[in-house]
């Protein structure tokens, strides 16, 4: 029957390009859709891992949030299939990868790129907390961009619905607003805090509490110290070093 007719999609639907990345539960393919030639990105994770890991709970979450979002700088999550052991998501492909690789190939971004890309992310958030749900997980890994250059904010596998305070603890450390790392109550403003921390990483090239052992960080980012100098101080530190 025309699976696609009833929005059953199987893999038979799709011819798989290269690998685009690998995440901890699965990898990522660009794919096309036979029919329509319709570019998309499919992200195939490992029921036994879902299952080892007993998180069908944040999947089905993720679906459920991604379905409801539609705006231009989040990436759109738009179906979902699954064969006898692996699960796959159906992604907007974002041409230009990710503004992770940007920045470690570039060092850092000039004042105008950095600004672009933050209003993007603070109108992307805006629009999410408007609909109720936190991100959680933005870091510079989960930021893509399209073929445009425009920022997608990807990856909701630790994001939530909710106007009550959340006590999960989640997120990565660099990124991490001080009320996570002390697992007290947060809210939708802990991506607010990434903003910040963003910021000073496309400025700088590293994120502002970056240390060595994780102990160091967690005690840099209660404290809130911070060192602003031009980059070119920072590089005449170390050649003075
Ligand atoms: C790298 N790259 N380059 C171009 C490009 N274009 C599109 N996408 C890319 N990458 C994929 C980005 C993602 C979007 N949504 C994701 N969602 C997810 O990974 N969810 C997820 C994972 C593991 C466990 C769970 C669970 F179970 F805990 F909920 C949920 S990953 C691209």
């Amino acid at each position: 029957k025309n699976a696609a007719a009833y929005g059953q999609w199987s893999l038979k639907n799709f011819e798989i390009g290269r690998p685009l990345g690998r995440g901890k539960f699965g990898r990522v393919y660009v794919a096309r859709e036979v029919k329509s030639k319709y570019i998309v990105a499919l992200k195939v994770l490992f029921k036994e891992q879902i299952d080892k890991y007993r998180i069908h709970h944040q999947l089905r979450r993720e679906m459920e949030i991604q379905s409801t979002l539609k705006h231009p700088n989040v990436l759109r999550l738009y179906g979902w299939f699954d064969d006898d052991d692996r699960i796959f998501l159906i992604l907007e492909y974002a041409h230009g990868g990710e503004l992770y690789g940007v920045l470690r190939e570039r060092g850092h971004l000039t004042e105008r790129e950095s600004a672009t890309y933050i209003a993007s992310l603070a109108n992307a958030l805006a629009y999410c907390h408007s609909q109720d749900v936190i991100h959680r997980d933005i870091k510079p890994e989960n930021l893509l961009l399209d073929h445009e250059g425009r920022l997608k904010i990807a990856d909701f596998g630790w994001s939530v619905q909710s106007r009550s305070k959340r006590h999960t603890m989640c997120g990565t450390l660099d990124y991490l607003a001080p009320e996570l790392v002390e697992n007290k109550a947060h809210d939708y403003t802990v991506d607010n805090w990434t903003l910040g921390v963003l910021c000073y990483e496309f400025l700088y090239g590293a994120p502002p509490f970056e240390a060595a052992m994780q102990h160091d960080t967690f005690k840099r980012l209660k404290k809130g110290v911070l060192t602003f100098c031009c980059s070119n101080c920072i590089r005449q530190l170390f050649i003075d070093l």
